[in-house]
């Protein structure tokens, strides 16, 4: 292999700099050419491939996005798109692709392995709700973010004793919105893997109201409802007025910390090996807290599955 390609695809997030600086270093480093894909698999299908050098991703690991940009592609869902892509690196002579991106990339970057492309993934979505692995790039920033945001919420909150909502992203997980809650001593948490009941809700609102917390705070994931619908229920049923903070993307931007400069920074390093090596069709992952591989297909059996040991701590402390 002489020719090797990085992209990001999906949701940007903060670390997938690291990860494209590692790989594109690493590849030079082992004697490839490496390329950068612009625009995801958006940009795969245009042809928007250029080469990368070291001064291309000087001065890149401290910023959040990524300096590939990215996209969300419809048409590469398609046969004919796959074939298209395939061909668009084979007219460069590039022969192995590293994908950088969450659930969604992933598949892609199976239909692109089963047509014979070597691909090795890396977890990048603040999401965190990869199958596979514990944990993804950004995820660690993203709370971070989320929970600098609340605290200067709850400055404001305590001063006029108000309950604030906050509708933290994640799309179908509860992670963001679990760390988030058990990291700001938040009254409720409502997380798409529990089942919610307003009365419940409104039961810690209460109780947390008479334990005299003067800024309470409920935290939702986007995946459960919105915001403004739980605000409605609290204003309907106990004429409790709340403000109501969506978050977005906020929580998506912003300097990437340690952790994902360095998870990123291994696995853009590792994806390479794992190329020259012959592991591809395999996704980067952490286990146990150390980083490791498994094929697409192993990694596509397991769900992801928040820890709701965090779930019940949370329970037992707003009780
Ligand atoms: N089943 C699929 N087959 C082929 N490509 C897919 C599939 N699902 C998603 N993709 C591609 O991956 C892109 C990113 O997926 P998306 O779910 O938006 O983000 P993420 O990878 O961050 O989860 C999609 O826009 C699409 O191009
Ligand atoms: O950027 P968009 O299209 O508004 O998408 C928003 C979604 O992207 C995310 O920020 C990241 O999700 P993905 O990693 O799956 O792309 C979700 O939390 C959110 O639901
Ligand atoms: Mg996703």
């Amino acid at each position: 292999m002489r020719r090797i390609a990085v992209l990001t695809s999906g949701g940007d997030s903060p670390g997938m700099n690291a990860a494209i600086r590692a790989a594109v270093l690493r590849g030079i480093d082992k004697g490839l050419e490496v390329f950068g894909v612009y625009n995801g698999y958006e940009g795969l299908l245009e042809g928007n491939i250029v080469p990368m050098k070291r001064k291309n991703v000087g001065g890149i690991i401290q910023r959040g996005g990524t300096i590939l940009r990215t996209s969300r592609s419809d048409r590469f869902k398609l046969e004919e798109s796959q074939f298209e892509a395939i061909r668009k690196l084979k007219d460069l002579d590039i022969e192995g692709l590293v994908v950088i991106g969450g659930d969604g990339s992933f598949k892609g970057a199976m239909k692109l392995c089963e047509k014979g492309l070597p691909v090795v993934g890396i977890p990048g979505t603040i999401d965190n709700d990869i199958s596979g692995t514990d944990y993804s790039i950004g995820f660690n920033t993203a709370v971070s973010t989320v929970l600098d945001a609340i605290d200067k919420i709850r400055d404001t909150a305590y001063s006029h004793e108000k309950t604030s909502i906050i509708e933290v992203m994640g799309r179908g997980a509860g992670d963001i919105a679990l760390w988030a809650g058990l990291c700001t001593g938040a009254a409720s948490i409502i997380i798409p893997e529990a089942a919610y009941q307003i009365k419940d809700v409104i039961t810690r609102i209460q109780a947390a109201r008479e334990r005299g917390d003067k800024d309470c705070i409920i935290i939702v994931a986007e995946g459960v409802c919105s915001a403004e619908e739980i605000k409605k229920e609290l204003q309907e049923q106990i004429q409790l007025e709340t403000r109501v903070v969506v978050l977005g993307f906020l929580q998506r931007g912003g300097t990437p910390n340690a952790y994902d400069r360095m998870i990123g920074s291994q696995m853009g390093a590792k994806a390479v090996d794992l190329l020259l090596d012959g592991n591809h069709g395999s996704m980067l992952c952490v286990k146990d807290g150390k980083i490791t591989y498994s094929p697409f297909e192993e990694a596509a059996k397991e769900v992801h599955e928040i820890d709701m040991s965090l779930y019940q701590l949370a329970l037992s402390l707003s009780s």
